[in-house]
């Protein structure tokens, strides 16, 4: 059985980042900048954000962090979004979800400019990982999963894999990107029946449901691969969604909470806004 590091390979990746960073800082005159804006005081989202702001820090990069009312208009949001759109120091925009229900998600999204949406969760570019337009930006947490995939040589042509969970931000873009690896994909919601069974019969499990344990020992076929997407906090500790300690018994390969998809998930857009510097100063 193998633990996939997250957190290892996403230093590596980090590394890798700040090295070009600072050699293309010398030409550009600029260094790659990350715009964070958090509406409100969801406390896991200030803890997402100060990993994200410190991973810029860790490799050079220029961030600034717009902290916001949580009873701020859409217009105003919608103003700031503005306003880093035009700054030529700014590559990547991000705002953290959850952002309160008197606002609309979908257009707050669809106003930061495309070629700044360092999530990948704006229409044109799910469109164009729909499409395998490789300009765009790939959605983080599937990305930085892919790319666990790809470190340890875990080849998912013809394997079965169940995806849990159909979020915009994790179940869907995940299916599509398993989809291009050429691997047969089931994806299941809370309403799925037998999922017990489906886990049975799967090679890969994808489990990013939001629900602490649900991937037991009993589900899992031996030597299947597990990538545990979840992050519940109980009781003031982090749980993933599957009983790590014993579906590691049966598991070839297993993602710890912490350490596994989330630092992955920072390192991706960690290499988005790189992507996106990247493509500026080339113009
Ligand atoms: N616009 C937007 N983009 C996001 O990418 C986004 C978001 N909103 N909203 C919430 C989710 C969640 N997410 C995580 C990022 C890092 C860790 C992370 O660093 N996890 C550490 C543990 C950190 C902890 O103590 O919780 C680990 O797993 O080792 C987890 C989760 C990004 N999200």
């Amino acid at each position: 059985m193998t633990i996939m590091d997250g957190k290892a390979l996403s230093e590596k990746i980090l590394k890798e980042i700040e090295q070009e960073h600072s050699e293309l800082e010398k030409k550009a005159g600029r260094k790659a900048g990350l715009a964070v804006i958090i509406v409100g005081e969801n406390p896991a989202s200030q803890i997402y954000v100060r990993n994200k702001i410190r991973a810029c820090e860790r490799v050079g990069f220029h961030s600034e962090t717009i902290r916001l009312d949580e009873n701020i208009s859409e217009e105003s949001l919608l103003l700031e979004i503005e306003k880093l759109n035009n700054d030529s120091n700014i590559d990547g925009i991000l705002v953290q979800l959850p952002i309160p229900r008197h606002i609309d998600g979908l257009k707050v999204i669809n106003a930061i400019s495309a070629e700044k949406d360092v999530d990948g969760f704006h229409t044109t570019n799910i469109g164009k990982m729909m499409i395998g337009d490789e300009t765009g930006f790939l959605p983080c947490t599937p990305a930085g999963v892919i790319q666990m995939f790809e470190e340890y040589n875990i080849d998912l042509e013809g394997k079965d894999v169940l995806v849990i969970g159909q979020s915009n931000i994790v179940g869907k873009p995940m299916t599509l990107l398993l989809i291009k690896k050429r691997a047969t994909v089931q994806v299941c919601n809370s309403k799925t029946k037998n999922l017990s069974e489906k886990l049975q019969k799967a090679d890969v499990v994808v489990a990013a449901a939001g629900s602490p344990k649900l991937v037991k020992t009993t589900d899992v076929k031996e030597g299947v691969v597990v990538i545990d997407v979840g992050i519940n906090r109980v009781d003031g500790k982090l749980w993933g969604d599957v009983d790590f300690e014993e579906v590691s018994k049966k598991a070839s390969f297993i993602t710890p909470v912490p350490g596994g998809v989330g630092p992955m998930t920072i390192a991706m857009l960690i290499k988005n806004t790189f992507k996106s510097y990247k493509q500026k100063i080339d113009n």
